[in-house]
């Protein structure tokens, strides 16, 4: 069955992987685009066979990275949508949910940012971590509602996606100031919001995302500065309902001590976990599609727009 996957799958399966594709609402978008594209050039004769390949170009995308959820996401919303009795009708019904998928994400994209916008004030700092579509677009939305924003930029080690960030932020014309991850406590008296992204959100409102927004978190509140997490609905992690709990990636031990630096140091235990969880305490609120919350309510609409998930999942049968 491998051999009918085509190179689109492949491609977006191996970039997701070398985070060469990254960001959980990219991934999402670019896993549908590829079974988008398997199903336009698959040469299935039999809608067995068509289905089998869209499920298994679907396990390969789901296999890159663990944590984001919005990547089994995407594959469930394009799998569920698959539907016909001959392979043109199902063919139809996976590209247009692939298309369908990718386009209400942009638009969840833009009205969580008009609601994240709200809650930024004319000269307000914010303070990011990591590079966040989500959070990038409440920017985007204060700016164009007239307000001044500046930011200060944690550059996010190890792999300094703080310099994605400042790069959008300064087409925007932004203000921006790039910390190390630990000046961060210093720069909190200068922070008027903490705006941060998603992988995950549980059902009981801790929020996953990029390891050392825990720290952060917990730093600003000791600080009273508020910490604002941009997540649309595509971030609820359904499995976290029945009491399944996030998977923590953990990447390779190179992108924090290249093998010549380790050579150096001799034997030593490098640990490189991508993601932490911050505890809904000290988030202040989650800025979805369909408004702000507070942490501990998210579940309720977890319910209402997860209320048939079964771990079941259509790749797997
Ligand atoms: O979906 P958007 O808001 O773009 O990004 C969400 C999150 O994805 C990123 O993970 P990585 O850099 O792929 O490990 C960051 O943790 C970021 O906050």
């Amino acid at each position: 069955m491998e051999r009918d996957i085509h190179p689109a799958v492949t491609d977006a399966a191996d970039d997701i992987a070398d985070m060469e594709v990254r960001g959980a609402a990219t991934i999402a978008d670019a896993a549908a685009a590829a079974l988008g594209e398997q199903a336009e050039a698959s040469e299935a004769e039999t809608p067995e066979a068509f289905r089998a390949e869209i499920r298994t170009a679907a396990r390969m995308l789901h296999e890159t990275r663990p944590t984001a959820v919005s990547l089994p996401n995407a594959l469930r919303y394009v799998l569920r949508g698959m539907n016909g009795e001959i392979v043109s009708e199902l063919r139809v019904s996976v590209i247009e949910g692939a298309v369908e998928f990718r386009r209400e994400l942009d638009h969840a994209q833009d009205n969580l940012g008009q609601i994240g916008a709200n809650r930024l004030r004319d000269g307000d700092t914010i303070m990011t971590h990591c590079h966040s579509t989500d959070a990038l677009s409440c920017v985007r939305n204060a700016l164009d509602d007239g307000k001044e924003i500046s930011a200060i930029v944690k550059e996010t080690r190890p792999r300094k996606q703080g310099h994605i960030t400042a790069k959008q932020l300064r087409e925007w014309d932004v203000p921006v100031t790039i910390i190390v991850d630990n000046a961060a406590r210093r720069y909190l008296d200068d922070t008027d919001h903490v705006l941060v992204g998603a992988d995950a959100i549980a059902a009981d409102g801790s929020v996953i995302n990029k390891i050392g927004t825990s720290g952060l978190a917990v730093n600003a509140r000791e600080r009273g500065v508020p910490i604002m997490v941009a997540a649309q609905t595509l971030k609820f992690h359904p499995g976290t309902m029945t009491g399944h709990t996030v998977e923590i990636e953990m990447r390779d031990e190179a992108e924090i001590l290249p093998d010549d630096e380790r050579a150096e140091i001799g034997d030593v235990t490098v640990e490189n976990p991508a993601f932490d969880v911050t505890p809904p305490r000290y988030v202040d609120a989650i800025v979805t599609e369909r408004g702000q919350f507070p942490p501990e309510s998210v579940v309720t609409l977890m319910r209402e727009l997860f209320g048939d998930y079964h771990a079941n999942e259509p790749w797997e049968r």
